[in-house]
């Protein structure tokens, strides 16, 4: 799989496995750990206009089938992260990644968008229109209308590939709204799904909230979200533009998860839950649990199945 070619349009990656934002990506040091794995490429910490110290700990928990985050988006800022892509690709040219940002506000956006289109910086970046844990802000992309003129200021200004977050949507309406919102763009790829946002789990030992923030809610991710991450990928996948990738995040523990993301349309897969519990080992055990399913099924390339899932006639 190693020499797998995936492309997000121009780009080419030498296998389909990535951290998801907010994992082992917070300083150079972990950045630097996952250009050394496996990963066929990588993504910032969502970065913000100004460094951020995130919210009070406990906020992070692992589960029985996965975890639960309320981190609330600390990061170095946006600088660092723009300062390290610049670098980055100054020494590896032919290795694209992704710089992922996140606004504390709609105007943020063009302010990130401003700074990274001004820049030499040549990856793709990933706006973040998904984080459920800042207290008082909501998961932007629940609301039709701020996506919308996000979008619209965003893309006045900014002619690089580009990609938004998204979070858990649940409803068919809601994914023929916002897809027809999506389709409106010049956008390389989705980045389908974020946590679960505003999830509770409980310490059965003194019977309280696992985490601090937000009297213990917070965003679940792992197996608890497999099957919302399907959904989401292949909804999105039967409506987006053909030329819109698709990174399919949420719910692999193991190469069939991998394989079904893949089956649903994803282009590229991230790894959230699994990547913070098992470290950087996990892209070449899920490299090799791909391969053995492919193996299998007598397939020797993702595009032998991507997008076919089979539904009952
Ligand atoms: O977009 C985000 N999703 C999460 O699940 N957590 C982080 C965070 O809280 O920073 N942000």
């Amino acid at each position: 799989l190693t020499s797998l070619a995936s492309s997000i349009q121009n780009f080419h990656f030498d296998n389909v496995l990535m951290n998801a934002s907010g994992v082992h990506c917070m300083t150079t040091q972990e950045l630097d750990e996952l250009y050394a794995s496996p990963a066929g490429s990588f993504v910032t910490k969502s970065g913000t206009p100004n460094a951020r110290v995130g919210n009070p700990e406990p906020r992070y928990h692992q589960l029985e089938l996965g975890s639960i985050n309320s981190m609330g988006l600390p990061n170095n800022g946006i600088d660092y992260y723009l300062d390290y892509a610049l670098d980055f690709q100054a020494k590896h040219p032919d290795h694209p990644i992704f710089l992922s940002v996140s606004g504390m506000s709609p105007s943020d956006y063009t302010l990130l968008a401003e700074k990274i289109q001004a820049s030499d910086f040549n990856g793709l970046t990933e706006f973040n229109l998904s984080c459920p844990n800042v207290p008082g802000k909501p998961q932007i992309a629940y609301d039709f209308d701020t996506t919308e003129q996000i979008l619209t200021d965003l893309f006045k200004i900014f002619t690089k590939p580009a990609g938004v977050k998204l979070p858990p949507f649940f409803d068919l309406a809601q994914f023929d709204q916002m897809a027809a919102l999506l389709n409106r763009f010049p956008l390389t790829f989705i980045n389908s799904i974020n946590s679960l946002g505003n999830g509770l789990m409980i310490d059965p030992a003194t019977d309280t909230a696992l985490i601090r923030p937000k009297g213990g809610f917070g965003g679940i991710g792992g197996a608890y979200a497999k099957p919302i991450a399907l959904a989401n990928v292949r909804a999105f996948r039967q409506r987006l533009r053909d030329d819109i990738a698709i990174i399919g995040t949420g719910g692999v523990t193991t190469g069939r998860d991998v394989y079904d993301l893949i089956l649903c349309g994803a282009d590229m897969v991230q790894l959230g839950t699994v990547l913070q519990v098992e470290g950087v080992a996990c892209f070449d055990r899920l490299n090799h649990e791909l391969e053995a399913v492919m193996a299998e099924k007598g397939y020797t390339t993702l595009d032998d199945f991507r997008g076919k899932l089979q539904t009952i006639q």
